[in-house]
């Protein structure tokens, strides 16, 4: 460790050198560092493809869609939009400081760190980084020992790319990044648990460095079966793509539980199965489309989760377990306990619980019991239903009649609130992340109003008074000429 510690001093110092010179500032190197890893993503597509297998069986379908699709998205918007993002926003004064200017113009914040997971180790470490880059910040980045082959594709192959005086790359687990944590950092990125997210920031706040937490969550999905009849076919298939069809169940905004009336419990299940076997086949475990989980801690996890009795018993579908090929059968509950852990902790797997009420109506009260999610799916053409959830719960995100696909705009801010959350990236949202929005004001010497200044009387506070009043102020200047 005490190399790693020398090895980040050295990057730290380094990178603040860098970014002293200026030489990040410059939208020529921010756009050809973003170019950078957009050659990088292009160049490499096997071998991202191979380790995102490798570490999580993913198919190079997915990976492709959720990965290195994303990347090139994010890094073509990020070249095309730079110029604009990066222009002073000019700012409209009070009359009464008339002529000063006023404008914000987006600073970079210095040297950042990103800190991703392992889930979707290429987007979740190189969007942040795009948007860090550019705001025109040295970056270092820690992925996920979770995913090896990606963080070892990721330590080996920018190098090769970026300017490795500004952008550095370090392997490893909670080991290093607690070294890291023990520096001081102009912004700190996480992507992570709950859990770890309060570790990042409580070591941020000894520094006060603004930190934006991507967390996690349970992200329930209303199923307002009576108004999306018609449709049932896709919102079944999005249902299940929601949960099984993106890393396994694995994601931050996978559909968690999904809330119903218990009448229409029979037909969902009756359709989920068949549509698990589309998927997948007759048997899962050999599909080569199904992502495997983790680790034998994450497999082991799952195995607890259903260990309790009561949702044992509530188990409609699948259940089964194979640790050695960390494989868990994608499994349906039907009404686990609401105080079961899997109701209660983020499942993170392929595990699909459905809880059934009286009236869909009171969805919206059991969601409240629980931590704000980073996402609320909600199938239902009840425009009142829509403007319920809109007004009376609270999450990062909710997207009706379909599910995961708000990741994936980048003219929509990606994040969460609360439990879920601090802070929202992507597009334009990553720009301003990364930069510290400076208010600039330029006064004018040419005219002094004796107003400003003491000795105060009553004329100075009428003329104050009309000041405030800025349509009368207007017509004072322009009456004194002063204004045209
Ligand atoms: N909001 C989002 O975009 C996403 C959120 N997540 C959330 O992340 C969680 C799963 O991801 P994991 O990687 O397992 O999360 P994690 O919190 O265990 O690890 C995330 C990162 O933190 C580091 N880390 C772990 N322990 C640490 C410690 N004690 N001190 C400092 N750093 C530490 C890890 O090396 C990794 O780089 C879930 O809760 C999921 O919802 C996952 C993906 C995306
Ligand atoms: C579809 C890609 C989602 C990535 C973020 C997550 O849910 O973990």
């Amino acid at each position: 460790m005490e190399a790693m510690k020398e090895t980040v001093e050295e990057s730290l110092r380094e990178m603040r050198e860098t970014f002293a010179s200026g030489r990040t500032r410059s939208l020529k190197w921010r756009k050809a560092q973003i170019g950078a890893i957009y050659e990088m993503v292009k160049d490499n597509e096997d071998k991202i493809c191979n380790a995102l297998f490798q570490d999580l069986g993913k198919h190079s379908t997915e990976a492709f869609r959720d990965e290195l699709g994303v990347v090139l998205r994010t890094a073509t918007v990020a070249i095309n939009c730079l110029d604009k993002w990066a222009v002073p926003k000019h700012s409209k004064l009070p009359l009464l400081f008339y002529p000063a200017k006023g404008k914000v113009i987006s600073e970079p914040y210095g040297t950042v760190l990103v800190l991703s997971s392992w889930n979707f180790p290429i987007s979740l470490s190189l969007d942040p980084l795009i948007g860090a880059i550019a705001a025109g910040n040295t970056v270092l980045l820690k992925s996920s020992e979770l995913s090896p082959n990606a963080s070892a594709f990721l330590a080996k192959t920018i190098p090769a790319y970026l300017d490795t005086k500004a952008i550095k790359v370090i392997e490893g687990g909670p080991d290093v990044a607690t070294i890291l944590l023990q520096h001081q950092w102009d912004k700190i990125f996480f992507t992570g648990s709950p859990k770890i997210g309060r570790i990042i920031m409580a070591a941020a706040a000894q520094h006060l460095t603004p930190v934006t937490l991507e967390l996690g969550g349970k992200c329930p999905t209303i199923v307002d079966h009576h108004t999306i009849s018609k449709n049932i076919k896709s919102v079944v298939k999005r249902i299940a793509g929601g949960k099984w069809g993106s890393c396994n169940g694995q994601a931050c905004i996978s559909v968690d539980y999904v809330l119903i009336e218990k009448s229409f419990a029979p037909t969902l299940i009756d359709m989920l199965k068949p549509t698990i076997k589309s998927f997948f086949g007759e048997n899962p475990k050999e599909s080569g489309c199904l992502s495997r989980i983790a680790n034998k801690h994450h497999v082991q996890r799952l195995s607890r989760l259903l260990s309790d009795p009561r949702v044992q018993a509530s188990i409609v579908y699948g259940g089964s377990i194979d640790e050695d090929k960390l494989y868990v059968e994608p499994t349906i509950l039907l009404d686990p306990p609401l105080d079961s852990e899997i109701m209660n902790e983020e499942i993170f797997g392929p595990i699909l619980p459905i809880i059934t009420v009286r009236d869909i109506q009171e969805s919206i009260g059991i969601i409240n019991t629980k931590p704000k999610p980073l996402a609320i799916y909600a199938f239902t053409n009840d425009e009142n239903l829509k403007t319920r959830i809109l007004s009376e719960t609270s999450s990062g995100s909710v997207t009706f009649n379909d599910v995961m696909i708000q990741y994936m705009c980048d003219a929509l801010p990606f994040g969460g609130v609360g439990e879920s959350g601090i802070g929202r990236y992507h597009g334009k949202y990553s720009f301003d992340c990364f930069s510290h929005e400076k208010a600039i004001m330029e006064g004018s010497l040419g005219m002094d109003l004796e107003a400003r200044y003491p000795p105060w009387n009553n004329f100075k506070l009428t003329f104050i008074r009309l000041a405030f009043r800025e349509a009368y102020f207007k017509l004072i200047l322009l009456m004194l000429g002063l204004k045209r």
